[in-house]
């Protein structure tokens, strides 16, 4: 259970501030979505959070600067699964997933029964057991996505950002996951951040959005009050028609001219 709390976080690279001034504050066991057209800041936001691009502003999880902590003790309390991740040579997806738990172990860094317990109901519910044993540069696309989020998941932080977690998964993959990651959420209380293209499923499975534009907060509300077609019409110059699902949330539906 942890609160994550973005007070004026600016980011990024070299002059080039890519993410201005954005403050937001995210409950435990909350959901928020980043939603923005390519090259508005979504993955730097979450970047910055890590600490892996140059920022300035407070990042808190629970009141404490995560930029205060430990490189260890961060990984305790962040988990995160990037969009384009460096996968090391050599692995097997188990050996990739038990890194997960690295910030758990003991002084002698060795994985005990619960640590691959907990790796192999991940593997198998991400669909991956039959792959448990391949090397990680045999993968295919989704199955490589499918397996950084099952590290990020075997963190068990209490913080948990997710860049683009569907990207390349097919529909019922990309489904399966999101509820895996609604499921940890309600059982133990994990707040979660994710960055998503989809802007319908970012409907469906966020309570809050923050659209992004230029690195600036442009609208941030439910995905009722952020999808509305004059909002993405001008944001990403696109021509949607916003429908409404039985469950009320909306459907965001391409319109050909
Ligand atoms: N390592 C880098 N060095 C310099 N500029 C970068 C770097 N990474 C990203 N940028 C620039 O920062 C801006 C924001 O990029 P970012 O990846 O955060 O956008 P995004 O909203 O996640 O985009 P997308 O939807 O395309 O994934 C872009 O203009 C991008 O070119």
């Amino acid at each position: 259970m942890s609160t994550l709390e973005l007070d004026e976080l600016s980011a990024g690279y070299r002059r080039h501030t890519v993410v201005s001034e954005m403050s937001t504050r995210v409950e435990s066991g909350g959901w928020l979505g980043i939603i923005g057209p390519n090259g508005s800041g979504k993955s730097t936001l979450l970047k910055a959070i890590v600490g892996l691009v140059h920022h300035q502003g407070g990042v808190l999880v629970d009141g404490r600067a995560l930029g205060e902590l430990g490189r260890r003790e961060r990984a305790r309390l962040v988990g995160y699964a990037p969009q384009i991740p460096q996968l090391p040579v050599g692995l097997t997806v188990t050996d990739y997933v038990l890194l997960g738990r690295t910030p758990h172990l003991g002084p002698l860094g060795r994985e005990g029964a619960g640590d691959l317990e907990l790796v192999s109901e991940l593997l198998e519910r991400l669909d991956l057991t039959a792959l448990a044993g391949r090397a990680l540069t045999t993968l295919s696309g989704g199955e490589r996505q499918r397996t950084v989020l099952a590290r990020a998941l075997a963190q068990r932080a209490g913080v948990l950002l997710l860049d683009e977690p569907t990207t390349g998964l097919d529909i019922g993959h990309a489904q399966a996951l999101l509820d895996l990651v609604e499921e940890l959420r309600a059982e133990l209380g994990t707040t979660v951040v994710t960055t998503l293209h989809d802007l319908t499923l970012a409907a469906q499975y966020t309570e809050r959005l923050v659209l992004l534009d230029h690195g600036r907060v442009a609208a941030e509300g439910t995905p009722n009050e952020v999808l509305t077609t004059s909002e993405l019409a001008e944001r990403y110059a696109a021509r949607v028609s916003v429908l409404q699902a039985p469950d009320g949330s909306p459907i965001v539906a391409p319109v050909r001219e």
